[in-house]
């Protein structure tokens, strides 16, 4: 049978990756003679990719931007960033003991970001927290990446989850509309990256601390989306 499941998106809601991602794309960045992003920057920036990062703060600066350029810089972003795994970035307070507590109470847990997977496992991987996932889905495991749906949806049978009793947890708009198309209840936490409020897109519920994310949470979330 199916188990009912927890998806977490990675950035920002898992892990706190700001310094190490801020670092690779000014890196990136000033190769390609920008002008360095500062975190207020990056929380506009963040959410869907290293490429969309790197375009958006183009964009930001009035900056055209080539096909090749990006295809270099994000290269650029990539091995660094690669290079640095897991450099500063931590878990969240809270995080490891919710893990321990929702894996005791018998969910499945996963992952689905859109970092690239090589990227995710790794640090996952290097935080010491690769065994508690069934899977972790990045933006380059499918043919399709959050907001689609369908990122969530896979991540979940690729898990073994049972998407009628499904939870998603994450930070960002992306992270609530994607869940949302799927018909799946979207708890946001309030720490990570976005320039705008995540109750301003209305998630099924908003946390503070991960220590808010608990069974009964949990359950209530599920029972109601049925
Ligand atoms: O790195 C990004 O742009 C987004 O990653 P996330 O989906 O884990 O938040
Ligand atoms: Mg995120």
């Amino acid at each position: 049978m199916k188990r009912p499941i927890i998806v977490f998106d990675l950035d920002g809601t898992l892990v706190d990756t700001a310094p190490d991602l801020l670092d690779s794309l000014n890196h990136s960045l000033l190769d390609g003679a920008l002008e360095s992003v500062d975190y207020i920057g990056f929380k506009r920036f963040v959410g869907q990719g290293g490429r969309v990062m790197i375009e958006r703060a183009y964009a930001a600066q009035r900056r055209a931007l080539a096909v090749e350029e990006l295809d270099r810089l994000l290269g650029l972003f990539m091995t660094h960033y690669t290079q640095n795994i897991p450099g500063k970035s931590l878990p969240y307070p809270g995080v490891v003991d919710a893990i321990g507590r929702l894996e005791a109470a018998g969910y499945v847990l996963a992952v689905c970001t859109n970092k690239y997977e090589a990227n995710s496992k790794a640090l996952i991987e290097a935080l010491g927290l690769k065994g508690h996932f069934a899977a972790i889905a990045g933006q380059d495991t499918f043919a399709f990446r959050k907001p689609d749906p369908r990122h969530l949806l896979e991540t979940i049978a690729l898990a073994g989850g049972d998407p009628e009793r499904a939870v998603m947890v994450g930070d960002s708009q992306t992270d609530i509309d994607t869940a949302k198309a799927a018909g799946i209840p979207v708890v946001a936490v309030d720490f990570g990256y976005t320039d705008r409020h995540v109750s301003e897109f209305e998630p099924s519920v908003v946390i503070s601390h991960f220590d808010e994310l608990t069974p009964a949470l949990v359950e209530k979330l599920m029972v109601a989306a049925r």
